[in-house]
């Protein structure tokens, strides 16, 4: 049967296949690759091979990147038979020790660097998420989240490149353009945002010891400074303040790439990724008083039909003792397991 190329677009989604429909047909329906696509206008064209694969490229709206082919499959797929719908994952990792943890010192959006103890801490949760698909990255302005996000991806075992993305100008826009495919298809975007930054403490207490401050204004003011959602520090920012700009950050940047079947990671702070837990678990403002995050250590969701489900906090030394892989995450384990050997 002739085969003839199809290019449909619809919406974000360009669909370039080599389809043996009937021709002439004004709509077509491809069930393939966990796309359900109603095409609109065909526009026919030749096509040199007959045995050319569905290609999805995802023209999403921060990056063109073409689909990894091993986390196209199965990982993120309508599977028509089961009807299940787009699961992606979701790993949020709070930033490795840095200086001022060290000497326990309010920081804040002061910009301090990871210990080398932080920097461990960064290497061991790339190995913990080692296996789990990862197709960008969100960070915020301070080199602590970013040097974590960074140190963690050297561990992940797909091997792809985390690419710092800068449009801070027009230039630096246009710059840092990668015009390859093929390298783009190795590529993970890694986007910068001071929204995801850690909660200001201001000069009134950053900087300062955080025992000393506790002996001179009192451990429960300063707990209720630290901990509650709508108390702020002294001119500093409440976490309902944070959360105003962390939240509104992630349900309008990094959502909807989760709805879209990209699978994100964030590397951020304590308080910033406290907010956005909050927001993923619907935490009450009595409930978040007692969150507390380590430094360094992964926490996995599954993204699916609008909900979060947290899949497993560190609890166990190894990899396979901190997930609860789901289908979607243990396929994409197998696949890496298959391109590897
Ligand atoms: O100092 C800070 O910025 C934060 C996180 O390190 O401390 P706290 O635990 O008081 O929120």
């Amino acid at each position: 049967m002739a085969a003839a190329v199809f290019h449909q677009c619809i919406g974000a989604i360009q669909v370039h296949s080599c389809g043996t429909e009937k021709s002439g047909n004004s709509s077509l329906r491809f069930i393939s690759r966990g796309f359900v696509i109603d095409c609109g206008l065909l526009r026919k064209g030749t096509c040199s091979s007959h045995q050319c694969k569905l290609h999805v490229i995802r023209a999403s709206t921060s990056d063109a990147s073409v689909m990894d082919p091993i986390s196209s499959t199965s990982h993120n797929a309508i599977d028509s038979s089961e009807n299940t719908s787009i699961e992606t994952a979701l790993i949020l990792i709070r930033h490795g020790e840095s200086l001022w943890n060290e000497k326990n010192l309010f920081t804040g959006c002061v910009d301090v660097p990871l210990t080398k103890r932080g920097v461990e801490e960064a290497v061991e949760a790339g190995k913990r998420i080692s296996n789990i698909p990862v197709d960008m990255i969100f960070t915020s302005a301070l080199i602590r989240a970013q040097m974590t996000a960074m140190l963690a991806m050297t561990q992940h075992r797909r091997k792809k490149v985390p690419i710092v993305m800068h449009n801070e100008s027009k230039e630096a826009k246009a710059w840092n353009q990668i015009y390859s495919k093929e390298t783009k298809k190795q590529s993970i975007p890694v986007i910068t945002a001071w929204q995801l930054n850690e909660r200001m403490y201001v000069w009134e207490l950053q900087g300062l010891n955080k025992q000393e401050t506790a002996e001179r204004y009192g451990k429960e003011q300063v707990h209720e400074w630290r901990r509650s959602f709508d108390i702020p520090p002294p001119n500093g920012e409440s976490l309902e303040m944070c959360s105003q700009r962390a939240v509104a950050y992630f349900r309008e940047h990094i959502e909807p790439h989760l709805q879209s079947g990209k699978h994100v990671m964030v590397a951020a702070h304590g308080n910033s990724l406290r907010s956005i837990i909050m927001y993923l678990e619907k935490l009450t403002s009595q409930e978040v008083i007692s969150l507390e995050l380590s430094t360094g250590i992964p926490l996995l969701y599954i993204y699916k039909e609008g909900k979060f489900m947290r899949r497993g906090s560190p609890v166990g030394a190894t990899e396979a003792g901190v997930y609860a892989y789901n289908r979607t995450l243990a396929l994409y384990r197998q696949e890496l397991d298959e391109m590897l050997h």
